[in-house]
């Protein structure tokens, strides 16, 4: 069995007195997506957080292809390939779509006598209009600041900057919450687009059919602990559901997967 992607164990976090991860597990392998499923502050965001190098565990360990990490920012969870899509899209409103697509990372073309040094805005713009466009997402304006897109368009810029710049994993918290049916349907596309390059996917979402249509797995948190994982193909709504909120204990395929000790 392959060394998991990302294996992550015993991962505790708390906020003042909120326990929000309790000894939560958490493993990935190359080319998959899994869907991490929970109730509502179960501790889902904070687990993609810890893993995408937004927030610091208090405990626990996480390993990278086998090698142990601790991100201390976000640069440096970018820097292993792996890029997010957080609830709140982390998108600078001030700045246009191309400014927010490429920030950090901007294209620069030669200058005056060949030097390298003058922003390529034409090529910016261009590829950010591209990558949005493959995901249905039109825009009207390259020179309008992102506070000025709808909240769909506004998804579709962060969705598209992830997948672009992601090597690794892309980690989507909640990706087609403001997005409506048509443009749902290309996130979806989208992610098995993803997952077919090679670049795994976690899918943070509370849609059930988004989870069973999408997934390859699924592993379900509550109370800030993994409690139970499935292969999708073999797993019904119901026991999804019922690991969720307690109802099914002891769901059948619970049982670590053959060779995963995460
Ligand atoms: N920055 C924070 N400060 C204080 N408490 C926090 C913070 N972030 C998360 N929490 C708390 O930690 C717990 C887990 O939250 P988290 O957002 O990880 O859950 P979630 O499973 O993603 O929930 P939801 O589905 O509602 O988004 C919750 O009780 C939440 O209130």
């Amino acid at each position: 069995m392959a060394v998991p992607l990302i294996a992550a164990r015993g991962i505790v976090k708390s906020y003042g007195q909120v326990e929000a991860l309790r000894g939560a597990d958490f493993s990935l392998e190359t080319g998959e997506v899994v869907a991490l499923i929970g109730d509502n502050g179960a501790g889902k965001s904070t687990l993609a957080k810890i893993l995408s190098g937004v927030e610091r565990p208090d405990g626990g360990t996480v390993e990278v292809e086998g090698e142990p990490v601790a991100f201390g920012s976000v640069e440096e969870a970018r820097g292993a390939g792996i890029e997010t899509v957080h609830q709140d899209l982390a998108l600078c409103a001030d700045l246009t779509p191309a400014a927010n697509f490429f920030l950090g990372r901007e294209r620069l073309r030669p200058g005056l006598l060949g030097l390298l040094g003058v922003l390529d805005n034409a090529a910016m713009r261009r590829e950010t209009r591209e990558a949005c466009e493959r995901l249905g997402v039109r825009l009207a304006s390259q020179s309008a600041p992102v506070s000025a897109l709808s909240g769909g368009q506004r998804q579709g810029v962060a969705v598209a900057r992830a997948v672009t710049w992601a090597r690794r994993v892309v980690f989507m918290d909640e990706p087609t919450a403001a997005l409506g049916v048509v443009q749902t349907r290309r996130v979806l596309d989208l992610i098995r687009t993803v997952r077919d390059s090679g670049v795994s996917v976690v899918l943070i979402s509370h849609n059930m059919q988004d989870v069973m249509a999408v997934s390859d797995r699924v592993e379900v948190l509550r109370l800030g602990r993994r409690v139970a994982r499935f292969d999708t193909a073999r797993a019904s709504m119901e026991e999804l559901v019922g690991a969720m909120t307690g109802a099914l204990e002891q769901p059948a395929d619970v049982a670590p997967i053959e060779g995963d000790r995460a």
